[in-house]
């Protein structure tokens, strides 16, 4: 037991209590237990100080053997003092993870003399844990001997509860934060991706936003409209960028028109050609790009092709499909679309189409005797010659080997015998010179008139044959009729050879 005299003791305990003060600043220090057992009046000054704080007091013996608790313990922990005390301090109160740092703390402010705190968890009898802050003063006498340790335990579970709250809310935000990035990453590589392709694509691409200003272009863009690649678009107006390319077009003022008529749908534009000076022809057309909630719209988004090579290319396919390699007159195909629409459209004003079919008399000696070249230079002669004779709405096509043929729509049979007049003497006054020897041709002209001879095409080109065929028989160099379906209205007429 303790055994120091009271005036000794509370001299120690005066220094003791100053020493601590000087170390902690921030916190009230109380009474704390000595060497020697107190008189009865200190001691029980000591236990009512202790039991007038607010948190748990215990005073240890210089083995760190805790023989004193305050009696807040019961109210804290719902255990006694005297269980606790017979129990062991440490193995009563402290949570079973928290007992092994809580005696490695008490031996080393035994060991080095130096108060510690921490923070540690005390569990009560009802099995509820309860955060709590520890303070652990070494106690000595006057000759500096440690006396014992006195162990203050203050209820911080309010505030644990709070800095967990804190903590999840730190660990939620860094979290959103994380998120966050995460996403702004995927976001800014998904743009960089979308760029790449962009760029890539060989359709000029233009973003403009709802103020009708640039938002984005690609390179293929800056290629068509002939705009320098180092020079920064977005932001600029509608008008400003149009103003600028407008210059490159065959029509500046009809595209401006044009442009300012999209402008004002609410809905995708319609494709059209934007014909160059430069006679390249762009195809363009745009969409409304929808807000990303789908709701609302963040602006337009205008795609131009550079569709020139592909109508070139069009176009030869076209050509070749209905045009004569050799003389570049139109083929039989053709012929049969071209006979079949100026029918109808004969049918429907009440007009008639006049059909000329030319066959040329004794080609094949041509051929046999001077070879197929100078043959194809007489058909190619021919074309050329007979096509200076017809009129614009007149339509002259190469049928194949040595026929050809002349649509004429709107016609009467005066005009036919007049055109067959002076195709067979354009024929017949074709001269060539093969291997020294000049060479002449001439052309059987078969006329036929629908509907007058026959209404339905098939029928109208037999007809039409079948006078051509009359006009060889007769000897060739003229033009006869279809008497199929009336009779000769007009005489045969023998072109001037
Ligand atoms: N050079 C050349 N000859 C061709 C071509 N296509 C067909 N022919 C020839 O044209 C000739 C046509 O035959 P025919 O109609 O019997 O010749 P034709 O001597 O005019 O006979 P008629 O019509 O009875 O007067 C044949 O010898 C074919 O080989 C061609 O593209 N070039």
């Amino acid at each position: 037991m303790l055994g120091l005299a009271g005036g000794g003791y509370l001299l120690a305990l005066r220094r003791e209590l100053a020493s601590l003060r000087s170390r902690a600043p921030d916190g009230p220090v109380r009474p704390v237990a000595i060497e020697a057992e107190p008189p009865e009046d200190d001691r029980t000054r000591y236990f009512r100080q202790a039991e007038a704080a607010d948190g748990i007091e215990g005073w240890s013996d210089q083995d760190g053997r805790f023989f004193h608790v305050s009696h807040a313990v019961e109210l804290v922990a719902g255990y006694t003092c005297e269980e606790v005390l017979a129990g062991g301090l440490i193995d009563t109160l402290v949570y079973d993870r928290d007992q092994r740092y809580c005696r490695e703390l008490v031996q080393r402010v035994m060991q080095g003399g130096m108060p510690a705190q921490c923070e540690l968890r005390v569990i009560t009898r009802a099995g509820a844990q309860i955060w709590m802050a520890c303070r652990l003063l070494p106690i000595r006498n006057e000759a500096e001997r440690l006396l014992g340790l006195r162990l203050s335990m203050t209820d911080i579970q309010a505030r644990k509860e709070a800095e967990y709250k804190l903590l999840e809310t730190v660990a939620a935000l860094r979290r959103a934060q994380a998120l966050s990035e995460h996403y702004l990453r995927r976001s800014n590589e998904e743009r960089s991706r979308l760029s790449a392709l962009l760029d890539v694509v060989r359709m000029g691409i233009l973003f403009m936003d709802n103020d009708r200003r640039v938002v984005y272009c690609n390179r293929a863009f800056y290629d068509i409209w002939s705009l320098p690649a180092g020079e920064a678009f977005v932001g600029v107006r509608d008008v400003v960028l149009q103003q600028r390319v407008s210059q490159l077009l065959a029509d500046p003022a009809g595209y401006l028109q044009h442009v300012a008529g999209v402008l004002q749908l609410s809905e995708p534009s319609e494709a059209v050609e934007i014909r160059f000076k430069d006679e390249r022809v762009v195809r363009e057309f745009s969409r409304i790009v929808p807000g990303p909630d789908g709701e609302g719209t963040i602006g337009r988004i205008w795609v131009f092709e550079d569709v020139t090579e592909q109508l070139q290319v069009a176009d030869q396919l076209m050509r070749l499909a209905e045009r004569d390699p050799l003389t570049s007159l139109f083929n039989r195909r053709r012929f049969h679309e071209e006979l079949e629409r100026m029918l109808a459209d004969g049918r429907r004003q009440g007009e008639s189409v006049g059909l000329l079919a030319i066959d040329l008399d004794g080609f094949k000696p041509v051929n046999d005797r001077y070879g197929h070249q100078a043959g194809d230079e007489v058909l190619v002669r021919l074309a050329t010659d007979v096509g200076a004779v017809i009129r614009r709405n007149e339509m002259f096509f190469r049928l194949g080997g040595d026929e050809f043929a002349i649509l004429v729509p709107s016609a009467g049979a005066q005009e036919l015998a007049e055109l067959a007049r002076r195709v067979g003497t354009t024929i017949a006054g074709l001269r060539f010179s093969f291997g020294a020897e000049a060479v002449s041709v001439s052309a059987s002209i078969g006329i036929a008139l629908g509907p007058r001879h026959e209404n339905d095409s098939e029928r109208l080109i037999g007809a039409a044959d079948r006078a051509m065929y009359l006009a060889k028989a007769m000897g060739g160099n003229c033009w006869e009729f279809a008497r199929d379906a009336g009779g000769a209205e007009l005489d045969r007429t023998p072109p001037a050879g």
